[in-house]
């Protein structure tokens, strides 16, 4: 069966006009969001991922082409930015995770319902009461976060939300995502972490302004792999290969793991200590 659509775009252009002139930084861009899925979306800067997040938010309308948001038709599509700070509005926690819901017309019982329900999605029960400038910065994306979630929307969009976090916090972030999309919500987030990508059901590389890779993250990172860089599409794209599945591509050259395509590092892990084991 066919899945259901969240998104399509069909031949979307969008034009900038800057000094020198009029300057396209997204060139006939057809995709699709299938529904409840993880869409991963890289490429380097300026290749136009953030336009791209515009555009399908409902924030920028296109130059030329078509946006279809089946999923949410109406109201503009909630997105979490790289800095956090740049989106909090409340003095406190309770306050920022209400204002969306304050501002959109939600009884108060429900309010409170939401609110508290977006806090324990996110881990952050038990810290209402506690004033925003006492957040460490992954605490505030995962306030962020919540304040989305609150909404109820069934789409998600995330540009670089892990990018000013460490390790930890970017961790916590990540599996509040996926935990999103286990919840069947349409996700797509745009990164420049290329090990954070195997949590994708989809992947789409950008490169100024064009779609030049659109596939599973084992095609990402294996592609027809005869053992050959040549057939990766993350190697002839330019990027590097996260270590972990370096490591697997070095097992098939030597002959092991012929059949497995792992692509998160926890799979890469499962599959090397299955081979330890067997030794
Ligand atoms: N409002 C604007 N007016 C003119 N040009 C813009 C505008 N916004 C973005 N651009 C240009 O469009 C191109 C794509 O920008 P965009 O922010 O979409 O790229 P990006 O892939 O998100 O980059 P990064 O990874 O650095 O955030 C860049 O060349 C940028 O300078």
């Amino acid at each position: 069966m066919e899945r259901l659509q969240s998104v399509v775009l069909q031949d979307v252009t969008v034009a900038y006009r800057q000094e020198e002139g009029i300057r396209i930084v997204l060139r006939d861009i057809n995709l699709s969001l299938p529904e409840g899925q993880m869409t991963a979306l890289i490429g380097g800067n300026g290749s136009g991922k953030s336009t791209l997040l515009k555009v399908i938010a409902g924030i920028l309308p296109p130059s030329r082409g078509k946006v279809q948001r089946l999923s949410q038709p109406q109201g503009l599509v909630p997105v979490v930015f790289q800095n956090p700070d740049a989106q909090i509005v409340g003095q406190t926690v309770w306050e920022d995770v209400c204002f969306g819901l304050e501002n959109t017309a939600v009884p108060p019982e429900e309010i409170k319902e939401r609110a508290d329900r977006a806090l324990t999605a996110v881990g952050m029960t038990g810290f209402a009461d506690v004033p925003v400038s006492r957040l460490s910065g992954g605490q505030k994306q995962l306030l962020c976060i919540a304040s989305v979630i609150a909404m109820q929307p069934s789409l998600l969009i995330f540009d670089e939300p892990t990018a000013m976090l460490d390790p930890a916090a970017k961790e916590q972030v990540l599996q509040v995502m996926n935990r999103l999309r286990q919840e069947g919500r349409t996700i797509l987030w745009a990164t420049q972490g290329i090990d954070e990508i195997g949590l994708a059901d989809q992947v789409v590389v950008l490169d100024d302004g064009e779609i030049v890779f659109m596939g599973t993250p084992e095609d990402f990172f294996y592609g027809t792999a005869d053992g050959s860089r040549e057939g990766i599409p993350c190697c002839t794209l330019g990027f590097r290969l996260p270590y972990s599945i370096e490591v697997i591509h070095e097992l098939k050259r030597s002959g092991r793991l012929q059949e497995l395509r792992p692509v998160t590092a926890e799979q890469c892990m499962e599959a090397v200590s299955g081979l330890w084991r067997s030794k």
